[in-house]
Order: C-alpha cells, then structure tokens, then sequence
C-alpha cells in the first residue's frame, strides 16, 4: 500500500506542484493518475521512490515514511518504468533487463537467466534479447522496459506515461499485456498518463488532479464516468462519457438469438433475410444481404465482455444484427441494438 499524508511540493521559484495530497493505493491495484499537462502527476509519483523529495507531509510505502529509507534501498523495492522505456543503447536487450538483478549481486548467468525468463512473460521473443534496444520497435521498447522493471520483482511498480510514444494500436495491446501481467503479478502499480481513455481502460482507481497539483476526483473508472465530482472533471472525462461508461456495464441479460448462416464459398442467392457468412469453424466472416450481395461485417463482441461491445457490434453491422462470439471466435449469436438499450435502461433502474 502506498499513503500520500497531506502532500504538499513546492519547487524553487514558487511553483507549487501539488498541494496538499491525501490519497491511498491499495495493494494489488493498479491506480491511475491522470489530468492536464503540468498538474503534478510526475511529481507525485517521483516522490515515492524519492527522485523528489515532499516540501511537507509524508510519504508511506506498506506503513514505511519514505523519508527514513535511503533512496537505493527504496528504490531496490520500486520499479520504475518512464516514456520511451529509458534503455541504455549500447547494452543489449538482455543485458538492460539484466541490470538491476546484476546490481544486487546477482552472477551474471543467474542475472541472463532471469532476464530471458522476464522478456518471454512480457511477450518478447528470445531472440530479440541479443539485439540493441534501437534496433526495436516502440512497442518492443516499451516492453522491454517492463520487463526491467520487472528484474528485482519489486512489490510496487511507478509508471511515467510509459505507453505514450507508440501509436494507438500498439498501445491498446501494451494496455491489454499489462493488465494480464498484473493479474498474474499482483503488484502495487501508480500509473501516470494525461490519456483519459487510458486511464479508465486500466485504473482500477483513478486519480484526477487540476492544475496545481490538486486532487479533483478519486474513484473508479465507472463512477468517475457515471459520477464526476464537479465541471472540471465532467469536463476532462469528454462529452461521450455515457456511451464510455458503457465498457463497465455487465452485459448479462443481453440474450442472443440465432441467426441463418451460410457457408463460406457456398453459393448464396437472393434471399428474404440477412444471412451470416461462417467458415468451417462456424467463425463469421460478414454476410450476404436480401439482393444476395455479400458485405463485410461490423464488429464482433465476446459473449460476457462489457456491453459496449454488443453495442457497438449492433450499430457497426450492414444487418443491424450484432454478432456475439465465444471465446474462440465461435458464431454465439446475434442481438439487435433495441435488446442491447433495453437492458442498459433496466440497469439504469
Ligand atoms: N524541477 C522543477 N523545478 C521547478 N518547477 C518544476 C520542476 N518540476 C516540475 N515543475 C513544475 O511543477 C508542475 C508539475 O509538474 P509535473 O511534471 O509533475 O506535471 P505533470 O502533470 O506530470 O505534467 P506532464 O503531463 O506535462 O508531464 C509544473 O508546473 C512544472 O512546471
């Protein structure tokens, strides 16, 4: 568990960075910091392993006042992953990962060892382990960094943005492995981003500060969404925030009905309905129309994901119908985009 105590950095020159913070991350959790450039979130983070240290109040890390530990003991038990993941350039992949266990004393053989167990558990091939960090890509760099972090399995991991100079697409995959490496890990993880998207996709608590370092709002994503405390966060959570707090609706409820299929490759002609196109393992592949025309499908959903999918997949699709499928992509269903509002306006009470 991480306690910030009432807070408070004020730098030379009479910036104050934050103000007055009171704010507990539970452990295991993975909390976000978000808000507008310069409103403190680096700050605050930094004051937890000690890049920076508090003008007052008291920094707690598992019941420990930061201030009594000496930064490179602090920092063994910290993780720390920044933008552009901070590699070294000319060591290897392996050996940037190697680093910190090598500083502890470890053999360098043990050290290698660990590393490579470490980029295979962030989803790096081996192979990649002997090349220099500029010959990867963003993504691969940012994992990279994970994995580094990662070395001394520290029980608390502080990350700066760290996902922020890939492109949307890669990000949103960096998202996704962090989250299943969390449910593996467990750790205690703060995550700064000024991404509000980001923020609710993987905060299981989520803290929004205003310009001057002070905490607006602390909450989970769904009531953050649901609930903003005043215009300001209203206003940085975005205007389609109904429609986004719907990735946090449990879909049950949402029952699917079947649908006529045909194969794919198999001749279909007019007809009097949409019909499903499936493969041979009943996986969709788009439809054919009433004229017989065939048309690209909208976007399928996984039958139990949050009902943003099923929605979106109803809205998205030439037939109207959308289309579940089950965890290996398996034609569930369909639903219509009526049955999907129904259940969210009974939820809605
Ligand atoms: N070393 C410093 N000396 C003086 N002022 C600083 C220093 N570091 C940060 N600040 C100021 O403190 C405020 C908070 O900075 P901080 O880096 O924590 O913001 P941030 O929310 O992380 O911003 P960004 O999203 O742009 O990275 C800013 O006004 C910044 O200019």
């Amino acid at each position: 568990m991480i306690e910030f105590r009432g807070v408070t950095k004020r730098f030379d020159g009479g910036t104050t960075a934050v103000d007055d913070l009171d704010l507990v991350v539970e452990a295991g959790t993975i909390t976000v910091f978000v808000g507008p450039s310069g409103c403190g979130k680096t700050t605050s983070l930094r004051m937890v392993n000690r890049m920076i240290d508090p003008t007052s109040g008291t920094i707690l890390v598992d019941g420990r006042d930061v201030s009594g530990v000496d930064p490179p003991t602090l920092r063994r038990g910290i993780g720390y992953v920044i933008q552009q993941a901070g590699l070294f350039p000319h060591r290897t992949v392996l050996d940037n990962v190697a680093t910190v266990p090598l500083l502890t004393g470890w053999t360098r053989r043990r050290a290698r060892a660990r590393a490579a167990e470490l980029l295979e558990l962030v989803g790096l091939p081996a192979e990649l382990g002997r090349r220099y960090p500029a010959q990867l890509s963003g993504g691969q760099q940012q994992r990279v960094g994970v994995a580094r972090a990662l070395a001394a399995d520290p029980p608390v991991l502080l990350m700066d943005e760290p996902f922020s100079a890939v492109d949307p697409v890669v990000r949103e995959g960096l998202q996704d492995e962090l989250l299943r490496l969390q449910a593996e890990l467990d750790k205690t993880i703060v995550f700064v981003t000024h991404d509000i998207d980001e923020a609710v996709r993987i905060g299981e608590k989520v803290a929004v500060l205003r310009t001057g370092g002070v905490l607006a709002q602390y909450a989970p994503p769904a009531e953050l969404l649901a609930r903003p405390a005043d215009d300001f966060v209203a206003g940085f959570v975005g205007k389609d925030r109904g429609y986004r707090s719907l990735s946090f609706v449990d879909p049950s409820g949402v029952e699917v009905a079947d649908v006529p299929t045909v194969s794919e490759g198999a001749p279909a002609g007019p007809g009097a309905d949409w019909r499903l196109v499936v493969d041979a393992d009943r996986k969709p592949q788009g439809w054919v129309a009433p004229d017989g025309a065939t048309v690209p499908g909208g976007s399928l959903y996984e039958v139990g994901a949050p009902i943003r999918g099923a929605l979106d997949s109803a809205l998205s699709s030439p037939s109207r119908l959308g289309v579940a499928v089950d965890a290996d992509g398996r034609l569930a269903g369909v639903v219509t985009a009526r049955q999907v509002l129904d259940v969210i306006e009974g939820r809605r009470g």
